[in-house]
């Protein structure tokens, strides 16, 4: 059996959704779909999530919301129209969106899950009926129907029990078209995984069914060897391992969430990213292991949105526990950290910016300048962690020092160097600003003289 998640683009039309189904019915095997909201349709479209939040934003400040809740019912009736289904489930879908908009606004974060995750759960209602309509037997599955996530206030993941839950589906006949992005805890109340959480519902599913392959279709024919929307005609990787997959979607290669790894990885599912548009392309295959390429890079991401908390005190070495009440500080703020490199008498935390508010850092720093007598505290911000992966780097001497030259040729400053205690990745923060020009360069020093 095959798991097959079809992404936001590749559900965004009626034309899209076509050829989800060809790609379903060319190979029985494909038994589970996952499905993701309707997305972009071109690069200046908004995606259905994205609506829904605007909407449920509109309504936590009890704005007008007719014009925003239009905007979204006009997406479903598009795809419906273009599909030839009964209009009729726009109706339905209109009043799903009324119900979810009447729902308790105690807690915002429950009520913004609750209509986000609408984009996804009418979405595959919608695409099992359309699947029915051209003699495509299939049947929408609730995440109800056993993806139990935790509580809050962490952020979601699924419990142990949702494989167990979700195994039975291993048996069925018809095609199941199941949404992306959402669980419900134990209680019943509905959250959803983090943006682009559709892939980790894929990934459940296939370790639940204990599928052959998991398929995470998208726009692309593959993972590239770096973002192609910064790199000009990046080398196509046509394996990579778990370990490089997880490391290059830490920091921006936003093609596979990940947090999708993981459950598959437990399992050892094997993983194919494919291209909706262009199904023939044999993608990327994300393995337990590869032969060696001969390159000791594999792939090179960026990601922005980082701040870096930095301590100095001298003698800060011999304090016994310095590093632990540091790290509590934030914990207490419900923080999690990124990277901790330290010198004798100085240390840097370096987190995602999103965390941080005016309140939380007033907050911290003034505890770390109380209540650990440091020296210097300083919050900085707007920082970018370029990470370059690669498992054939463990064996490679001088890698550090080619990387270190190619980006003090772009005039940027070094502020941090992470060597991963992995061993396949090295990781380097500095001002965003320079963000591009470095990953173009660091692709011009590792893969400039590969053949595609
Ligand atoms: N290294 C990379 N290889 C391939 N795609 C990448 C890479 N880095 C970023 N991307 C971007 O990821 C996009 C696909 O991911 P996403 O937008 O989440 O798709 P989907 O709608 O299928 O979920 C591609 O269109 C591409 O712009
Ligand atoms: N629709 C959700 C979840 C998701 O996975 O979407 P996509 O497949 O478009 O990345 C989001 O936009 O975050």
């Amino acid at each position: 059996m095959i798991v097959c998640k079809f992404g936001g683009t590749s559900v965004a039309s009626a034309e899209q959704i076509q050829k989800v189904a060809n790609i379903v019915k060319s190979n029985p095997a494909r038994k589970i779909v996952a499905v993701s909201a309707p997305g972009k349709r071109s690069s200046d479209d908004i995606k259905v999530t994205d609506l829904l939040i605007d909407l449920s934003n509109a309504a936590l400040n009890n704005d007008d919301i007719e014009q925003k809740l239009q905007k979204v019912v006009t997406r479903y009736q598009a795809i419906a129209d273009g599909l030839a289904l009964d209009y009729a489930i726009c109706d339905v879908i209109a009043e799903d969106l009324r119900e979810r908009l009447q729902g308790d606004k105690s807690n915002e974060e429950l009520f913004i899950d609750n209509l986000k995750a609408s984009g996804e759960d009418n979405n595959a209602k919608l695409i099992a009926a359309y699947f029915n309509s051209i003699d495509m037997p299939a049947r929408y599955v609730s995440p109800k129907e056993g993806l139990v996530v935790n509580d809050l206030p962490e952020r979601t993941f699924a419990l142990p029990e949702a494989y167990s839950n979700l195994a039975p589906l291993k048996d069925t006949k018809e095609i199941i078209v199941f949404p992306g992005f959402f669980g419900y805890t134990k209680a019943g109340i509905l959250r959803t995984f983090d943006r682009g959480g559709s892939d980790i519902t894929g990934s459940i599913l296939a370790a639940a069914v204990e599928a052959e392959l998991y398929e995470n279709f998208t726009d692309v024919d593959c993972v590239f060897s770096a973002n192609p929307k910064v790199v000009n005609d990046p080398v196509e990787i046509k394996e990579i391992t778990y370990r490089e997959m997880r490391e290059l979607s830490y920091a921006g290669f936003s093609v596979f969430h990940d947090e999708a790894l993981m459950p598959v990885y437990k399992i050892g599912v094997p993983v194919n990213i494919k291209n909706t548009n262009n199904p023939s392309a044999p993608g990327t295959r994300i393995v337990p292991n590869r032969p060696a390429t001969g390159r000791p890079v594999t792939g090179i991401s960026a990601d922005s949105g980082f701040s870096t908390l930095y301590v100095s005190k001298y003698l800060m070495n011999r304090e016994v526990g310095f590093g632990r009440k540091l790290l509590q500080i934030l914990e207490d703020e419900n923080i999690s950290y990124e990277h901790t490199p330290s010198g004798l008498d100085d240390i840097s935390v370096i987190m995602r910016s999103n965390q941080l508010t005016v309140e939380n850092e007033a907050r911290i720093l003034a505890r770390v300048k109380n209540e650990l007598s440091a020296d210097d505290v300083q919050m900085r911000h707007g920082f970018s962690m370029i990470v370059i992966v690669g498992e054939g780097m463990r064996n490679n001497t001088g890698l550090a020092a080619r990387a270190a030259t190619a980006i003090s040729k772009t005039g940027a400053n070094i502020e941090m160097i992470n060597q991963g205690s992995s061993e396949v990745s090295l990781v380097f923060g500095v001002l965003q600003e320079f963000e591009n020009q470095i990953l173009q360069a660091l692709y011009g020093e590792f893969f400039a003289h590969v053949q595609a």
